[in-house]
């Protein structure tokens, strides 16, 4: 039987960050939030009066780590009203670096998952083996290391994600000829990083890339994880992301509901890359998944859920809707995931 082991606040995913900005300036970094937040201002009709930038988040203050809170309450959520930030103050918060939208999981002690998520503005441990402590060490190993995230993701979400992982302090490579995956990984392997992989915008050439990166990372145990992108929406998609699984040894598993639903063979609608699903719905699908690949599965939604291999399920009732109004923030979650292994090869490096 599974357990349902916290709540989180926060958005979901994987890995850190209560950025400090890299080095004295980040003006690439704010350009990008600027760009980001106007595009999402407009699309959602608000105004481009961004509070966290009167602050001074998103222009200077942003070199100093944000507190981290934790719901004193762990198997209750952090108030609907305070999850409704300003949307852009989310905004600013999520793309200018002060925090990126994450979470990170361990494997504690006793073998449960302990799931660590961060949020805009704000981070929560929930576990009842969790504690902020830890994620401070993982987000100052996450710093100090700097790992490299090597990754093969789709056009659309290039760039997104690899300033979003460069604002988490991690060094992103993007990296996805064949031709060259052999030598890339080594050095992931040397350096003890990990590696990414998106289907977002699959070709034969790519599907090519994935699985050769797939058999390379299982045959030198660096540690992988997989966006089943628009799973369901077309066969092709769907049977690329089982293969992918099928070769083995992937570490985190994300998608959104419809995406997760497809993976585990279930048949049903989607909206391309879009769930036509509440994340709940997946998770069933994401306890089988789980348990037959022996990874860790995430859902994201309005309510992100984890659910690692013994089908122990974490929620995290902080969606933050503006992640809907722009593209590819599902992506930029699953880049930023980080498992217990590659934090304890973090740890060794
Ligand atoms: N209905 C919703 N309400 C509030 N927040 C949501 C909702 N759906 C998603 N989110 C937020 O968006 C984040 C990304 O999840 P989403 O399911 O949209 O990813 P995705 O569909 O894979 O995105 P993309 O394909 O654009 O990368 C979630 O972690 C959550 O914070
Ligand atoms: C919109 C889109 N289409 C293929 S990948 C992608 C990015 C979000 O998943």
């Amino acid at each position: 039987m599974s357990t349902h082991v916290g709540k989180m606040t926060g958005s979901l995913m994987t890995a850190a960050f209560i950025s400090s900005g890299r080095g004295g300036g980040s003006s690439g970094l704010e350009a990008f939030g600027e760009s980001i937040r106007d595009q999402a201002s407009q699309l959602l009709g608000t105004s481009n009066d961004c509070p966290a930038q009167r602050r001074g988040r998103v222009t200077g203050d942003h070199k100093q780590p944000l507190p981290i809170e934790t719901n004193p309450n762990k198997t209750q959520p952090f108030s609907a009203a305070e999850a409704k930030l300003d949307h852009c103050h989310e905004i600013c918060d999520i793309i200018s670096q002060t925090t990126t939208h994450s979470s990170a999981k361990l494997e504690t002690g006793n073998g449960s998952i302990f799931a660590i998520f961060a949020s805009t503005g704000r981070t929560t441990a929930m576990d009842e083996n969790g504690s902020v402590e830890k994620l401070q060490e993982i987000v100052r190993a996450v710093k100090a290391k700097a790992p490299l995230v090597q990754c093969l993701t789709n056009f659309v979400s290039m760039d997104f994600m690899a300033n979003g992982l460069l604002a988490l302090g991690a060094s992103p490579a993007m990296v996805h000829a064949v031709e060259e995956l052999e030598p890339a990984i080594d050095v992931v392997a040397a350096i003890k990083g990990a590696v990414s992989i998106n289907i977002g915008t699959l070709d034969p050439t790519w599907i090519e890339s994935f699985k050769f990166a797939a058999r390379t990372c299982k045959a030198k145990g660096v540690p992988w994880v997989l966006d089943p992108v628009a799973a369901g929406f077309t066969p092709l998609r769907t049977t690329t992301a089982t293969e992918l699984l099928d070769i083995g040894g992937c570490s985190v598993l994300r998608g959104n509901a419809s995406e997760i639903l497809a993976v585990a063979g279930a048949v049903g609608d989607t909206k391309g890359v879009d769930s036509s699903q509440g994340s709940g719905a997946a998770l069933k699908a994401a306890k089988s998944l789980a348990a037959k690949y022996n990874c860790v599965v995430c859902i994201s939604g309005a309510v992100d859920f984890v659910v690692n291999p013994t089908g122990q399920v974490s929620s995290c009732e902080h969606g933050v809707e503006m992640l809907t109004k722009i593209t590819a923030a599902g992506c930029l979650e699953q880049a930023l995931a980080v498992d217990r292994r590659s934090y304890r090869r973090l740890d060794r490096f």
